[in-house]
């Protein structure tokens, strides 16, 4: 009878193998995985019970036409994404599901929707990018909801207070007015003032209506905050579409985006008669009317007139109410006094302004942003105890708290990452998508036997290549099995490689985790697990060393259950395959699984596009040039393409394959080395095909500008053992971070060892990584990022590192002898503590003689009593307790003989520096200032 396995059963019924599983299980069939076979009885068991519900589901699906989910791939790096890649994993689907069901919650179900909308078939995605760059926060402008809210309402009930105010005065005065009136019997008066009083009524109800509209105003604040609360929450896209509308100008249009239209037609209804909005009206109805004065610019000019207005129109107030007595010119004041508080108002409701600042500012800056002075916001701060100057930098918390006690509310700038802009990417049509090899790395522990199995595998000799044995970069191969393409990255598996490692696993689809059978899960098995966890590619555990007579792999199988890592035949879903990389014991079967995997997995991309791909590693070839291996991740790169890879730009000259063989073309999964950048690009960093050279270039401009504002940013503070010193003094370093790499593991040790002992009260001493191997990139953007110190022994930095540490300003400090690594820093160290000298006290003699020698002065010809004098010793010569002399001794003699030192119990001459006036009897006390060790 046939078997047929549960996954290619699972296929043709278009289920997940799981729930086959599920099924058999309760049907007492024996099925453990998707890998497992039924016969084909129990086959047609399943179909019978699956094909309809699985017709019917489909039916369903084409009928309701309903979104499909798409599973969404967390990954570090947005171009270390795989298109389709890992999505389609079934075996540690479980983890993914749970962070593919936590980001939902965040309203990013519509995003997927949206897609999938587009036609994925299969809900996966045909650009991981986008999807990983949707995910990303792109700095959006943070809320500060709670402070500008509760500064608005202050700012509310001020106004509502002073408007109140306001209407009491104009109603004591009309008041006022109608006594006066009334006396005078005036029937002409009484008739323009009741006309006047309508105009009042009008203009009072106008107010209310601006005064509505202020508020509303600063609603529409509130309803930014609202705003950035939803983006908070997770409506990315909205967010994309406010930056699309902010591009486009307005912030009005930003508020139609949430919905608030009829708010903002009620607001304007309600402004239309005065303040802010008749100007936009009036621009509205009336094109020839000429532009308003800047909103920046009025407030400061009107600023002195309004209160100039102001003290002008006290005085005329203080003349209405002296003529209210008198009746003159009755006529004309009602309009004076009621057009006063209306101006008022309108200063006040300018004052609220808002203004943008960055991330870090000034107090300068932020002054200048406010239109103050900068003294101003110190002698504020002054008052409440801060002391501060105007070019200390300030974040953007402290520098929202500052302007909202002048009144300014603030919005954080939000930083556009050009680069994230130029490398995103439309979606691509699933039909066009097709089968791509497999992009597997091989990940463990030092030692294991990654490169061993890789290279039983390629069945070259690599591991002879390699210096010290250590594999040191991401190499790339391809081999073929039963006709199927697998992409072997070479990843390194050492602790000192870990971000060139995480990035391996995020340009993989699948990772083969090397277990030595005879040690077991060792630290960085752990930490591998976790990248290739994170960045939700399949695990296999290739369980080395199976020759060895000590191997255990029921131990490994153990071991790897902590880490949600659970066999197979131990009811788990990992596929375990025991290997010998020795023997050769156990790879078909590994090659199997893999290819099987990636069956499932259904990789796919479109070869017929523009490539893309990622740098894998990149260097400088005296005779060639920039020389990068480039992984093609779509489309199809061909000699003669222009490209561009982060800095570096270029047109491919020519492509070698993993054979060293000259290729034409390399489609997707295909790592090619080539010629033709203008620089070394860093590796990891995503490679896009353009459409000219032109256009490369102005990509690659863009990404160096953009870095240079970055690393200007970056290296302000950059740490160096120079200024240690410096940096200790200004109480900026409680902590010397150290990167300590080196030749073989025990120096490792013993350098780390040794430095951390340097620790002291002032400063710890902390070794924040080590490494055997060279300096590479990863280690100097680790103190780059940490503003650590590089020490190097017996190692020398690559030529990326080297590049990198320059531009990053990273100081990198190379030894061959550990204690010249050790001197260094403790001499760097003892520079930044103040030494700390103490006399001490060597010894005592007594002046029995003395003699007059000519060009020499007086000898004092002395018994040492206790102690010893020393040739370069300084000495204090006290007469009957009084200190006579302290000064150096300028020769220390016995007999005639200059020595080095004198003993006590022994004779000497002395001779001090420039002084002769020695008696018998002086007491001579020898001491010497000693640095105190700290
Ligand atoms: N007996 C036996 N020895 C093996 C096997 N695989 C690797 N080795 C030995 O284990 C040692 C380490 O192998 P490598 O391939 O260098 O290990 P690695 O994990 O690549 O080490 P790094 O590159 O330093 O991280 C070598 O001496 C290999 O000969 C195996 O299957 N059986």
């Amino acid at each position: 009878m046939s078997k047929i396995k549960i996954y290619e059963l699972a296929k043709e019924l278009d289920k997940p193998s799981k729930e086959l599983v599920e099924f058999l299980n309760k049907k007492d069939v024996e099925a453990k995985t998707h890998m497992s076979t039924i016969d084909e009885a129990e086959a047609d068991m399943v179909r019978k019970a699956f094909a309809p519900k699985a017709n019917a589901e489909k039916a369903e699906e084409e009928k309701s036409d309903a979104p499909k989910k798409k599973k969404i791939v967390q990954v570090f790096r947005p171009q270390n994404t795989q298109s389709g890649g890992r999505q389609g994993g079934k075996r540690q689907g479980q983890g993914r599901d749970d962070r593919r069901d936590n980001r939902s919650q965040t309203g990013r179900d519509d995003k997927r929707d949206n897609r999938s909308n587009g036609g994925n078939k299969n809900g996966k995605s045909q650009n991981g990018r986008k999807e990983v760059r949707d995910e990303r926060p792109s700095q959006p402008i943070r809320p500060r909801p709670d402070r500008i809210r509760q500064q608005v309402q202050q700012m509310h009930e001020a106004e509502a207070a002073a408007a109140a105010q306001k209407k009491r005065l104009e109603q004591e005065k009309k008041e006022q007015e109608r006594k006066e009136n009334r006396s005078q019997g005036n029937r002409d008066n009484r008739d323009e003032r009741r006309d006047n009083r309508g105009r009042d009524d009008r203009r009072d109800d106008r107010r209310d209506n601006r005064n509505q509209g202020g508020r509303d105003d600063r609603r529409d604040n509130r309803g930014r905050d609202d705003r950035r609360d939803n983006r908070n929450q997770g409506g990315r896209d909205d967010r994309r579409d406010n930056r699309d509308n902010r591009n486009q100008g307005g912030r009005d249009d930003r508020r139609d985006n949430h919905g608030r239209d009829d708010r903002r037609d009620d607001r304007r209804d309600n402004r239309n008669q005065g303040g802010r909005d008749d100007r936009r009206d009036n621009r509205k109805n009336s094109p020839t009317i000429p532009e308003p004065i800047v909103e920046g610019q009025k407030p400061q000019r009107n600023k002195g007139k309004g209160k100039d207005d102001f003290k002008k129109k006290d005085k005329d107030f203080r003349h209405d109410e002296d003529r209210v007595g008198k009746g003159k010119k009755g006529k004309n004041e009602p309009k004076t006094q009621l057009q006063k508080p209306e101006k008022k108002e309108q200063k006040q409701e300018e004052q609220i302004k808002s203004i943008t600042i960055p991330e870090v500012l000034t107090i300068q800056e932020l002054a200048d942003k406010m239109k103050i002075v900068p003294s101003v916001i110190v002698k504020k701060l002054f008052m409440q105890g801060k002391i501060v100057t105007v070019n200390q930098e300030i974040d953007y918390e402290t520098a929202e708290e500052i302007a909202l006690e002048f009144d300014v509310l603030c919005e954080k700038e939000e930083v556009v990452d050009v680069i994230e802009e130029l490398l995103k990417e439309d979606e691509e049509d699933e039909s066009k998508m097709k089968k791509r090899p497999p992009v597997v790395c091989v990940m463990g522990h030092v030692d294991h036997g990654k490169t061993s199995l890789l290279d039983a595998i390629r069945q070259t000799n690599v591991i002879d290549r390699e210096a010290g044995g250590i594999t040191q970069h991401i190499g790339a191969s391809v081999v073929e099995v039963n006709g199927e393409k697998i992409t072997f990255l070479d990843t390194p598996g050492h602790e000192a490689f870990t971000a060139m490692r995480m990035r391996g696993a995020s340009s993989t689809d699948i990772a083969i985790l090397v277990v030595a059978a005879d040690d077991g899960v060792m630290p960085q098995t752990v930490e591998a697990i976790n990248h290739a966890k994170a960045a939700g590619v399949e695990i296999i555990v290739a369980v080395n060393k199976i020759d060895k007579p000590s191997a255990n792999v029921d131990r490994v199988k153990q071991e790897l259950t902590e880490y949600e890592l659970i066999a197979e035949d131990w009811g788990g879903s990992t596929i375990f395959v025991p290997v010998s990389a020795k023997t050769g014991e156990g790879l078909d079967e590994l090659m199997e699984m893999i290819l099987l995997t990636a069956e499932v997995m259904e990789l796919k991309a479109n070869p017929n596009r523009r490539a893309r791909g990622l740098v894998l590693e990149a260097q400088l070839d005296k005779g060639r040039g920039p020389v990068a291996t480039v992984l093609v991740q779509k489309g199809t790169l061909r000699v003669g393409d222009a490209i561009a890879a982060g800095s570096a730009h270029g047109k491919v000259r020519a492509m070698m394959d993993d054979k060293g063989r000259r290729v034409k073309e390399a489609g997707p999964s295909v790592p090619v080395e080539i010629l033709g950048l203008d620089d070394v690009p860093n590796a990891g960093e995503v490679v896009v095909c353009c459409k000219n050279e032109k256009e490369a270039r102005s990509f690659a401009e863009t990404f160096i500008a953009q870095n240079k504002v970055k690393l200007l940013e970056d290296t302000k503070s950059k740490l160096s053992l120079d200024d240690l010193f410096t940096q200790i003094q200004e109480g900026n370093l409680k902590e010397l971070d150290l990167i300590v790499k080196a030749d073989v593991q025990g120096s490792v040790e013993a350098v780390k060892q040794s430095l951390l002992k340097l620790s002291n009260d002032e400063v710890i001493v902390k070794v924040i990584h080590g490494g055997v191997g060279a300096i590479n990139e990863s280690d100097v953007s680790l103190a780059s990022a940490s503003n650590a110190i590089i020490i190097g022994f017996n190692v020398r930095p690559d030529a990326t590192a080297k590049e990198t540490a320059e531009r990053e300003g990273v100081d990198v400090r190379l030894y061959r002898v550990i204690y010249n690594a050790i001197e260094d820093v403790e001499a760097a160290m003892k520079g930044m503590l103040d030494p700390v000298f103490e006399e001490k006290v060597l010894g005592h003699a007594e002046v029995r003689q003395t003699f007059k020698a000519s060009g020499v002065g007086t000898i004092a010809g002395s018994y040492v009593l206790d102690g010893l004098f020393e040739r370069d010793c300084s000495v204090r010569l006290t007469r009957d307790g009084i200190v006579i002399f302290e000064g150096p001794l300028a020769s220390l003699k016995r007999f005639k003989d200059d020595v080095k030192e004198v003993k006590a119990g022994y004779e000497c001459g002395f001779v001090f520096a420039n002084f002769n006036d020695i008696k018998e009897g002086d007491l001579v006390e020898a001491f010497k200032m000693v640095e105190v060790p700290r």
